[in-house]
């Protein structure tokens, strides 16, 4: 299936472990979009700029022009870059991720970088303000939502976590950024189409997004031939409906 068309993107909002990334991920693949992980720019800012509990706010600003300056050179190296951290390392950068996502100009850069590589169409792009902050416009909105327990399961999953020290660390993790984005969430729930994923695999989670879009695609295309046949209907019944009472009388 191929959509692009000028103005199409997809925004994809949910609580941590809700499966964004994964599923953003293959919606991408599948329609031949490009994936953006908002994340990972959380992450990768976190781990070059946030050290010995300072965070460096100017070095931000100035990394903010050089990766809207090669934004296909700095979308590898943050993939690179986080790709080689450890399970335990990984939990730590999502820690500090989440301290500096609480500074309103961090969030404003990291949005901007964002809009600026996502100029025209074809992205999908994930996050916890995707659908309310970084792509407003987007045609197309999606909140992911699974309980507590499975965003848990899945985790410790992820990161081949075994032992119960770190399984409750996910846990009060988890737990933690669901405190924080509680607001962000509220607010993607109003202008977003909510799917419930803890029953469904990935990729049942990925055919129902893809069946959306086809429906919302098949509207688009065929909104005119729709309100024809409607109002084709309508006559058709009326003309019956006199006719049969004319008869009668
Ligand atoms: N529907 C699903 N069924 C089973 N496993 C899933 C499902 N969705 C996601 N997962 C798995 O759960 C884990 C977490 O998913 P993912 O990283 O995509 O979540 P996320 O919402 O992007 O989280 P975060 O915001 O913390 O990055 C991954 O290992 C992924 O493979
Ligand atoms: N749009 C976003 C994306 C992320 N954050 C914060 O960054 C942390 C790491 O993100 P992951 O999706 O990779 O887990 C996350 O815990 C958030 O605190 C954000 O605020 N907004």
């Amino acid at each position: 299936m191929c959509i692009k068309k000028k103005g199409f993107n997809i925004a994809i909002d949910g609580l941590s472990g809700a499966g964004k990334s994964s599923i953003g991920y293959q919606v991408a693949k599948r329609l031949n979009f490009t994936f953006i992980d908002s994340g990972l720019f959380y992450r990768y800012i976190a781990d070059r700029f946030y050290l010995d509990d300072t965070i460096q706010l100017n070095e931000i600003r100035l990394f903010k022009n050089e990766m809207i300056g090669s934004p296909s050179y700095y979308l590898q190296e943050i993939e690179f870059h986080l790709q080689e951290k450890t399970s335990q390392e990984k939990l730590q950068i999502g820690q500090k991720a989440s301290e500096i996502s609480k500074i309103p100009e961090i969030r404003n850069i990291i949005n901007e970088i964002i809009q600026t590589i996502v100029k025209n169409d074809g992205y999908v792009v994930v996050g916890r303000d995707a659908t309310t902050k970084i792509l407003p416009n987007a045609k197309v909105k999606l909140v992911l939502e699974a309980d507590f327990e499975t965003r848990v399961y899945r985790r410790t999953k992820q990161l081949n976590i075994e032992e119960f020290g770190a399984i409750g660390k996910v846990f009060s993790d988890l737990l933690k950024h669901d405190v924080d984005a509680f607001d962000l969430i509220l607010e993607a729930k109003k202008v977003a189409t909510i799917i419930n994923t803890s029953d469904l695999s990935i990729e049942q989670v990925v055919a129902r997004i893809l069946l959306r879009i086809s429906w919302i695609e098949f509207g688009d295309n065929n909104m005119l031939h729709i309100i024809i046949f409607i109002l084709f209907v309508f006559v058709y019944t009326l003309r019956v409906h006199f006719s049969e009472k004319i008869e009668s009388n």
